[in-house]
């Protein structure tokens, strides 16, 4: 079974099918952390949950459950582009209510404010949790993706909406730890680390990476939810643990900040320039054992 946050007709259910899910495999959760949850307690062999947008920014349901409770780690990620239909009930009437996910809202912003002026808008649990509730004549219409036409009798009032062309998702397959995916060579690096309050924490952590050359990818921060002013950060970077500039750095960050959790090293969704090789770590790490054999200088 494949958890998936749902229900049927989100981008994540989209996300999981382009991830390789067979529909029969694929069970939708109403919210990110039941997902989660399901995999961590062993009913749900992985789950599919999205992570970013690249116009409203992270999902902070993600990110907050991906620290609370036992770990996960990623296996693959995939972006998806993002442009919705507006549903409504046949032959329903004025549009005085719209629902959707806030992510989904805040990219349709614009577009409601010029169509739809005088709706109320409010917020669902997601864009499928939006069609299923006009459906159920909760609201007038929905801010959905264009796949939960299928799945919901429902009426296209537009398609093609997005106030900013090109918006992507980024969506995460998570896993209960175990074997790692090989290196590709094209590969992300996740984790999440409780910085010490300290003169040049985060600026050393970054140290870490940027002395080895290794790209960081993403970086964001949520609060720890304990004292005003103690955060988390969130820290992509290219490059697989396997690889031993990556693993070195990863050690190096879990020197600085023991609360330092692993959240997966996977192929990225988005071909980039291939990380920089290890060539010259591996000779300085064969060089080193030399030195200490007493084989070399
Ligand atoms: O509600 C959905 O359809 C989702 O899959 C969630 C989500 C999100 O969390 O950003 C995914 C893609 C869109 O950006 C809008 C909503």
């Amino acid at each position: 079974m494949l958890a998936y946050f749902g229900p049927q007709g989100t981008f994540t259910e989209q996300a999981a099918l382009g991830l390789g899910a067979s529909p029969a495999d694929l069970v939708p959760f109403d919210t990110v952390p039941a997902a989660l949850a399901a995999t961590r307690r062993g009913e749900a062999e992985a789950a599919c949950v999205p992570v970013e947008n690249s116009v409203e920014g992270a999902v902070p349901a993600t990110m907050d459950a991906l620290t609370e409770g036992e770990p996960l780690v990623a296996v693959a990620e995939t972006v998806l582009d993002v442009r919705f239909s507006v549903l409504v009930r046949p032959g329903g009437g004025e549009v005085k209510t719209v629902a959707s996910h806030p992510h989904a809202l805040a990219q349709v912003r614009h577009w409601l404010a010029e169509h739809l002026p005088d709706a109320d808008v409010v917020a669902t649990t997601s864009t499928a949790a939006a069609a299923r509730a006009v459906l159920a004549g909760e609201f007038d219409a929905a801010v959905s993706a264009p796949v939960a036409v299928r799945h919901y009798p429902l009426e296209v009032l537009a398609t093609d909406v997005a106030d900013v062309r090109d918006a992507k998702t980024r969506f995460l397959l998570l896993r209960r730890p175990g074997a790692l995916p090989a290196p590709t060579g094209h590969d992300r690096t996740s984790v999440v680390i409780t910085a010490t309050d300290r003169v040049g924490a985060l600026s050393d952590l970054l140290a870490e990476l940027a002395l080895r050359g290794i790209n960081l990818t993403r970086i964001e921060s949520r609060p720890t939810k304990g004292r005003l002013g103690e955060y988390r950060f969130y820290i992509d970077f290219d490059g697989h643990v396997a690889q031993p500039r990556v693993g070195d750095a990863l050690a190096a960050l879990r020197r600085h900040c023991p609360d330092t959790r692993f959240l997966g090293s996977y192929p990225k969704a988005e071909a980039g320039g291939p990380t920089p090789g290890d060539e010259e770590f591996v000779a300085a790490a064969e060089w080193l054992a030399a030195v200490r054999e007493g084989r070399g200088a």
